[in-house]
């Protein structure tokens, strides 16, 4: 007994030793990285990547906090090739074949954890669910919503959308000549949250029109929908709100997410309570508070559109359709000839109608325009990131390599869409042509390669609606007004050619407007 407790005293003096502390580190080290490393239980060893991302999951959020996420992962498959080791146990898999394999309705992959972040509830909605069997059914529900039938009936309700984001431009065109700062790119902004607020809604948040980043959230989602659950169907729904700026508040939380998604769940509340990082968990429950608001509005309000939309509470929707014709925006102002093909094409199709808007019926099967519409997606696809799935039981083969269960892959859309063995060797061009002068085995192969809805059972369920509103948009504008950069200067189109290059927003602040002459 004495030599225990002499034993007890002096492991509990040699702790107070700053070199037990010390010496300790190491020891950590080890048993968290270098231990899993070399007993490798995924069998991940040998691929090449980042010599950080071998050995912890926290590379990639580094990565995606620099916003190169996109940039960073093509820049490794095309120095390491098909292959690349993004974390411990992820890896990044650049090929067309790979996408039914990792995406398909008959691959077997699940979500990834990675999908945990993007829920505000606990209560999972389609988009961030990982359950196979609840996925289905809220798919099943909501497919009927989104079917081209629905979407084309939705058209009414949308064009009013674009009636004001006409009248802006007019507005910006004819009173300031020049847009100011920032005011294009947060016109797509408006339009784009406002068409989704009034299809999802019954109601937009009023942000063209009031050409300010703004709508009203509950000030505690706790406390709102507490009032929910104990109002009668009858009752008025009352809580506090406040004005917030919306498409700024997305903007950060898509950040947050998309970082925290590829740590460990332990981690996540650390890094939150980080100074950089709180500010950014405040935007969170803000957006659910918007989400109620808006659903409040629209519960109080029974002559509201007898829509089924309201289901889509935390849509990806619109900041996906802004940032896309923002994004081909701009590479139409970039490339006059481009821009001007466009028009003439619009102008003959539009000649005899006699509509601001341009009717969807005019000008879906314009062949330049969906060409120009695929280009936009292609080099910006708003989704460019590998979106991460499991290894199901049983293992996944790709290309001969055997990924054994529990295993992270995903193939990135951002290489795909670049990659100069589909495209050409000018990939990275903006040249819509190419999707009119291919043909036969070319074309099925940038087909194989295309995929900024993504495939297979999580594919994205707004297609139609997106492509009917990224046509309208781009047929309405560009037959109403010319769009130039501001600059010609060659190193600031650089520097804007970086932008896009790292999915970072987009620099259309330099674009401005001159009226078309009719
Ligand atoms: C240009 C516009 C759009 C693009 C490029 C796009 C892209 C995508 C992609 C790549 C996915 C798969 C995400 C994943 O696997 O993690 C997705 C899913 C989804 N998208 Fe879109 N999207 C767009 C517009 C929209 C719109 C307008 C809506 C609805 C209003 C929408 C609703 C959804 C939903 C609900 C999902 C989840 C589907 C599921 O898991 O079954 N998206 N989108």
């Amino acid at each position: 007994m004495p030599l225990l407790a002499s034993i007890t005293a002096y492991a509990l003096d040699y702790m107070c030793m700053p070199t037990f502390w010390l010496a300790l580190i190491p020891a950590v080290l080890t048993t968290v990285y270098i231990v899993p490393y070399l007993l490798d239980p995924l069998g991940l060893r040998t691929f090449p990547g980042p010599i950080f991302a071998k050995f912890t999951s926290g590379w990639l959020p580094w990565v995606i906090s620099q916003n190169r996420w996109s940039a960073i992962v093509d820049s490794l498959h095309r120095k390491d090739g098909i292959f690349v080791r993004l974390s411990p146990n992820h890896i990044s898999i650049a090929h067309p074949v790979a996408l039914p394999a990792v995406y398909g309705h008959s691959s077997g992959a699940l979500k990834a954890p990675f999908y945990d972040a993007f829920a505000s509830f606990k209560t999972r909605n389609m988009f961030n669910t990982l359950s196979r069997t609840e996925h289905t059914r809220k798919r099943r529900i909501e497919s009927q919503i989104f079917s081209q039938q629905s979407v084309r009936e939705l058209e009414g309700t949308a064009r009013v959308h674009h009636i004001d984001l006409v009248s802006q431009w007019d507005k910006l065109y004819s009173y300031v000549k020049r847009a100011e700062s920032g005011a294009a790119r947060e016109g797509f902004n408006y339009w784009s949250f406002d068409t989704i607020g009034d299809l999802a809604f019954g109601d937009p948040f009023g942000m063209i029109l009031a050409a300010k980043d703004t709508a009203r959230s509950a000030k505690s989602v706790k406390a709102s929908l507490e009032t929910f659950s104990t109002s009668s169907n009858t009752e008025k729904l009352a809580f506090e709100t406040e004005e917030l700026p919306v498409t700024k508040i997305m903007g950060q939380r898509g950040e947050l997410v998309a970082m925290l998604g590829w740590l460990p769940e332990y981690v996540r509340p650390i890094i939150l309570m980080m100074p950089g990082f709180r500010s950014n968990l405040q935007a969170i429950p803000k957006v659910a508070g918007l989400a109620v608001a808006a659903v409040a509005k629209r519960m109080n309000n029974p002559d509201a559109r007898a829509d089924m939309l309201n289901r889509l509470l935390d849509a990806p929707g619109a900041i996906t359709v802004a940032n896309t014709s923002c994004a081909t925006t701009y590479y139409l102002a970039r490339d006059q000839r481009v821009q001007a093909k466009l028009q003439t094409e619009l102008d003959d199709a539009l000649k005899a109608v006699d509509s601001v808007v341009a009717p969807h019926g005019a000008i879906k099967h314009l062949p330049y325009l969906d060409a120009v519409v695929n280009e936009g997606l292609r080099l910006h696809s708003p989704v460019g990131a590998g979106l991460p799935r499991v290894v199901p039981e049983g293992g996944m083969t790709v290309l001969g390599h055997t990924f054994k269960e529990g295993t992270w892959v995903s193939v990135p859309t951002y290489h795909l869409h670049r990659d100069e063995n589909i495209w050409g060797e000018n990939a990275s061009e903006f040249y819509p042509e190419r999707w009119i002068e291919a043909s036969g085995d070319q074309k099925k192969a940038m087909l194989d390669a295309f995929v900024p809805f993504s495939i297979g059972p999580r594919a994205c369920i707004g297609r139609n609606l997106a492509l009917m509103q990224l046509h309208i948009v781009l047929a309405t504008l560009f037959h109403r007004f010319n769009v130039v950069l501001e600059s010609d200067d060659p190193v600031r189109s650089q520097a804007y050619a970086l932008y896009v290059a790292g999915h970072a927003a987009m620099g259309i602040e330099a674009v401005m407007l001159r009226q078309k002459e009719f």
